[in-house]
């Protein structure tokens, strides 16, 4: 899977950024965890102390009780190391659809950076296993469902503690299989998890934490496409170029707005602003698109930044600090940062998602496109009578568009009192991503009706001679060329499924190169 002389990520208790995360996760970059004597001793110190502890004071929570509500049950000395065992068998009660695998690679990087900060109290072996997984591509196979992600992602993360003892399924090579069978293949011993491996592997943020990166990093595409389609959509419907004039912005001073409006401008290559211009201002849709897609632009920085220092943490309880001989009882496997960042995250991407819907609706529509023909059929002569254009896609969008809105509702306040009341206050964080990913789906279904008929919209004006190719700016005559190798231009009705599933593979591929 990890292709040749590509990026490594390597892991070492140094941040990791979500960009490394999702090409890990896409199988485009390799994975190594940092091998030095120094490393394995400061991770394995942690262990250690435990140890120590255990043999001194003979108590220590999650090693000596049961968990959670369950604290005060003390674990006689002859079942301690039976208990990491029963931790992930009784969160074995995942259920719904499998993570994907790209996503199931980034919920392994996720908890193996936190535990690589070395607060975990686990042994540099078990850092070990969990590299070698991700390695050689052995991905634990785990359901989405049954994560309140605030006593850690307990259930999902229980699928990486069994298969890290050898049990529970995995993909391997395209195929579901035994874990046993593909250890045995491989020639991987399984671990004995140690007292506090399992809890430590279970008891933090990394299935939402993810999730959330490969969510980010999607919709920092989101945004440059969108800006893409609205200038593409302004040439075709001959929209008021003035609507993105920087002294315009200048006076309103979100800069994420501002960079969009200034993409624009350089997108339609505006001459001076005429004294009192006589041109209509266009619907919102248009006029407004740096005041939608700002929004997101201007959200993300804060939003990586939730991402990343929650991926870069020690998200787990108790937090061992091995150096100052301390046990700190905390919760740190509370994921309310990721919560907010992805229910925030998934409104303002569904807000661009309407915008572009009502950019289409605008541009297939005769009574607002400014003399293109309806629903931007290419058919000529009699033809034209029978052919409906983009006509299906367009309420197709509207549906996606309904779908992404409806998404939205915020995960994080429908927190549960649950476990006993012991987990009385939750996040919801692995909702709200799912959610979020969810929405970014339907979001891309409409980018790419919207990069379809937008660049349908240019060319029917190239076509009928009221535009030339040169008339427009070399990043967007690139685009339509781009385009056109995944879309042929629209004369005769034909089933557009395909078209729009390419559409939006070349989507997540990055395809059109935007505003390098
Ligand atoms: N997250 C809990 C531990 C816990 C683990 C498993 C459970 O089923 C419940 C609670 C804590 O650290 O306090």
């Amino acid at each position: 899977m990890v292709q040749k002389n590509s990026q490594t990520v390597v892991f070492d208790g140094t941040p990791l950024t979500v960009i490394q995360v999702a090409a890990l996760a896409a199988g485009k970059a390799k994975v190594k965890l940092d091998t030095s004597d120094e490393f394995r001793a400061r991770i394995d110190r942690g262990a250690e102390f435990l140890e120590k502890l255990l043999r001194e004071d003979g108590v220590i929570y999650g090693v000596t009780t049961g968990y959670g509500d369950s604290c005060s049950v003390s674990v006689p000395p002859e079942l301690v190391y039976e208990l990491p065992r029963h931790l992930y068998t009784f969160h074995g009660c995942g259920m719904g659809e499998a993570f994907s695998l790209e996503e199931s690679r980034a919920i392994l990087a996720a908890r193996l950076a936190s535990l690589c900060q070395g607060y975990s109290g686990v042994r540099y072996r078990l850092l070990e296993q969990i590299s070698t997984l991700l390695i050689r591509d052995i991905i634990p196979i785990i359901p989405q469902e049954g994560s309140v992600g605030a006593s850690g992602d307990l259930t999902p993360l229980s699928y990486l503690a069994a298969v890290l003892e050898g049990h529970r399924e995995v993909w391997y090579r395209g195929e579901q299989l035994t874990t046993a069978e593909v250890y045995s293949a491989e020639g991987i011993e399984p671990i004995s998890l140690r007292p506090k491996e399992a809890l430590a592997i279970m008891n933090g943020t990394a299935a939402m934490t993810g999730i959330a990166c490969l969510a980010v990093t999607r919709a920092q595409y989101v945004v440059r496409l969108a800006t893409r389609i609205t200038s593409l959509c302004s040439v075709a419907v001959e929209g008021n170029d003035f609507h993105f004039d920087p002294m315009l912005f200048s006076v309103k001073p979100h800069p994420g707005q501002q960079q969009i409006a200034a993409w624009i401008h350089d997108d339609l290559h505006t001459g001076e602003v005429p004294r009192n211009s006589n041109r209509l201002q266009d619907r919102y849709s248009l006029r407004c698109a740096p005041h939608v897609i700002g929004v997101l632009q201007d959200m993300l920085p804060t939003t990586v930044a939730f991402v990343e220092r929650e991926l870069n943490s020690a998200n787990d309880n108790p937090i061992i600090d091995a150096e100052g001989e301390h046990v700190l009882h905390g919760g740190h496997f509370y994921g309310g940062h990721i919560a907010h960042a992805m229910d925030s995250l998934k409104a303002a991407l569904a807000n661009v998602a309407d915008l572009v819907d009502r950019q289409i609706a605008q541009t297939v529509d005769p009574k607002f496109n400014h003399g293109l023909p309806a629903n931007l059929s290419g058919a000529t002569g009699t033809q034209a009578a029978i052919n409906h254009g983009f006509k299906a896609v367009q309420i197709a969008a509207s549906a996606w568009t309904a779908e992404a809105l409806k998404g939205t509702l915020p995960a994080s306040i429908f927190s549960r009192s649950t476990e006993c009341h012991n987990q009385d206050k939750v996040s919801m964080g692995t909702i709200a991503a799912r959610d979020c990913t969810r929405v970014l789906e339907l979001v891309e279904q409409v980018l790419a009706a919207g990069i379809a008929i937008s660049c349908q919209g240019v060319a029917l004006r190239i076509r009928d001679g009221q535009l030339t190719l040169q008339d427009l700016q070399p990043a967007l005559q690139q685009d339509l060329e781009r385009t056109a190798q995944l879309l042929t231009f629209l004369t005769e009705d034909r089933p557009l499924e395909q078209d729009l599933r390419r559409l939006v593979e070349a989507i997540r591929e990055k395809h059109w190169v935007l505003y390098a």
